[in-house]
């Protein structure tokens, strides 16, 4: 990798395989051998998968949940001690973890994708969840489609919408719709933007989250890329790859780093890459409780390298799932004195995003805030947060009132599936929404042309349900078009969309072992 200093002298399969303790750690990724004794009590993802797999070859593991630059900015030069004189053993190669599943299992999910449907015959956006339910490692798709404890506000998030329904207008000349619209003073052809999520290289190991921007590149209809702190590509190689796109929107989405001048370095990077505006996520001083996530343990009899046991994992942590091994930097401490800080230290707009009530939305336009995200982080957080369209109906009127509403965007996130989901938040003054779980699993499944085909598909919903609500432009869309009586009456049942239900995967209580 650029950085990693040429190597130092050649070492042998056979000299790597003994240094295999926690008090003598040598590690290969790529060939290059790695001293790494005095790193694995500060590794980010924990102490355990580097003491149990001392003297191995760990690039298969590496690779999937670990940006490009990683490395260089982890691992001293010192630590990096040579080259591999040959391929370590196959004993001495540690698999991919693909927790709760074999090898060949993996292999039989790997050639699905080769009978992936024709991308003509995907309609709508549970197509591609429930085709990444199939081929998805049993770890990617608990790590994307977790929600937190029961899952109530994940599926509320979507299920509020149920509870509104629309005044369509007639006769009202619709041969022309237009959908274009600004999102922090910049033209968007449609309102919805990619929001920030993390991890992609588990379910699109090649591309990660570059697969979203080649996708938004390739989209005829420009909308903007949130890029997560917690991507697995690199946040140069993701803007990197726009290419000749000038006219590609990335914003970032910072979680705030308990060390400080961590987040500082970071946010400089981020205005001197070019990105348009920072995303400062505050719903995650720690990230939540996702039980499906946690039952597919980084450590697992059945997959892991054997050295891996449960016993041990339990005691360190590992077995906390891809959540809790990627997100102990996140400082819990973070304020609204904090957001005063970053807006002294860039001049890129500010947006708070996992806003949950209406007065913390008031006051982030009062501390001058370019806007916010009201999101409850896909309902992975705290349980029972209310749908963020709810609480947008509550704030924008509070908004409005205080005369706070201009130069302030509210965005919303959270089951957005159809695109009357995204008309129904325009109308109650949304500047646009985030989607994040259809875009994983449309790159997940088809790469950037599923993400184009994502963004297509929602671009023609939108056409057509502007026409039959009988208005022509975003500008157009008012709460007048609405009826929202049942908005708050959340024992209503409304007729349930089966596809939703159909690709819902409740999590599943503990078993009693079989042997
Ligand atoms: C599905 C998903 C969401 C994540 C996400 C990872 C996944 C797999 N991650 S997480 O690792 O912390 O949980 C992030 C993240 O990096 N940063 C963030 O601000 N939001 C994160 N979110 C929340 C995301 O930005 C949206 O709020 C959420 O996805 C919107 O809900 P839908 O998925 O239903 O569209």
């Amino acid at each position: 990798d650029s950085g990693v200093k040429q190597s130092k002298k050649l070492i042998t399969p056979n000299e790597v395989s003994k240094h295999n303790t926690p008090d003598d750690c040598w590690v290969v990724i790529d060939g290059k051998v790695y001293n790494l004794t005095e790193f694995i009590n500060i590794h980010p993802g924990g102490p355990l998968i580097l003491k149990l797999n001392a003297g191995m070859d760990v690039t298969a593991i590496f690779k999937p949940l670990h940006a490009k630059g990683t490395l260089e900015k982890y691992v001293k030069p010192e630590w990096y001690i040579g080259e591999l004189t040959e391929p370590m053993p196959d004993e001495f190669i540690a698999p991919p973890y693909t927790p709760g599943e074999t090898p060949e299992e993996i292999i039989y999910k790997e050639n699905l994708r080769k009978h992936l449907p024709n991308l003509g015959n995907i309609l709508n956006l549970y197509d591609f969840e429930k085709l990444a339910s199939k081929i998805l490692s049993n770890q990617a798709w608990a790590y994307y489609s977790s929600g937190s404890d029961d899952e109530i506000s994940m599926r509320e998030n979507h299920n509020a919408f149920h509870r509104i329904f629309f005044k369509p207008r007639i006769l009202v000349d619709v041969s022309e719709v237009n959908l274009e619209t600004e999102m922090l003073g910049e033209k968007v052809d449609l309102p919805f933007y990619i929001t920030a999520t993390a991890l992609m290289k588990l379910g699109n190991p090649q591309e990660g989250e570059m697969g979203i921007t080649k996708g938004c590149t390739m989209s005829p209809w420009k909308i903007p890329q949130m890029i997560s702190t917690l991507a697995s590509c690199s946040i140069d190689e993701i803007v990197k790859v726009k290419g000749n796109h000038p006219e590609q929107i990335q914003w970032y989405q910072l979680y705030v780093n308990s060390d400080r001048k961590i987040t500082r370095d970071l946010v400089k990077h981020v205005e001197n890459l070019g990105l348009k505006a920072l995303f400062v996520t505050v719903d995650a001083p720690s990230l939540g409780h996702r039980e499906k996530d946690l039952k597919i343990k980084f450590s697992n009899q059945n997959n892991g390298p054997q050295v891996m046991s449960d016993h041990e994992s339990n005691s360190e942590g590992a077995s906390q799932g891809a959540t809790r091994a990627i997100s102990k930097f996140i400082d819990p401490s973070l304020t609204w004195d904090d957001i005063s800080k970053l807006h002294k230290l860039t001049h890129l707009p500010i947006i708070i995003k996992g806003v949950q009530r209406s007065e913390d939305v008031v006051k982030a336009a009062q501390v001058g805030c370019a806007g916010v995200v009201i999101s409850n982080h896909g309902g992975r957080q705290l349980d029972f947060s209310r749908a963020p369209v709810e609480i947008l109906a509550e704030a924008k009127p509070k908004l409005v009132a205080k005369g706070l509403d201009k130069k302030f965007d509210i965005f919303i996130d959270g089951g957005i599936r159809r695109s009357t989901d995204i008309l129904k938040a325009l109308c109650l003054g949304a500047k646009g929404v985030g989607l994040g779980r259809p875009f994983i699993y449309a790159n997940s499944c088809y790469g950037e042309q599923g993400v184009a085909h994502a963004i297509k598909l929602l671009k023609e919903e939108l056409e057509m349900d502007m026409r039959l609500l009988g208005a022509t432009s975003i500008k157009d869309l008012g709460p007048e078009f609405l009826d929202m009586s049942a908005l708050k009456n959340r024992n209503v049942s409304v007729a349930k969309d089966q596809l939703y239900d159909g690709v819902y995967r409740s999590p599943q209580a503990v078993e009693i072992n079989e042997d």
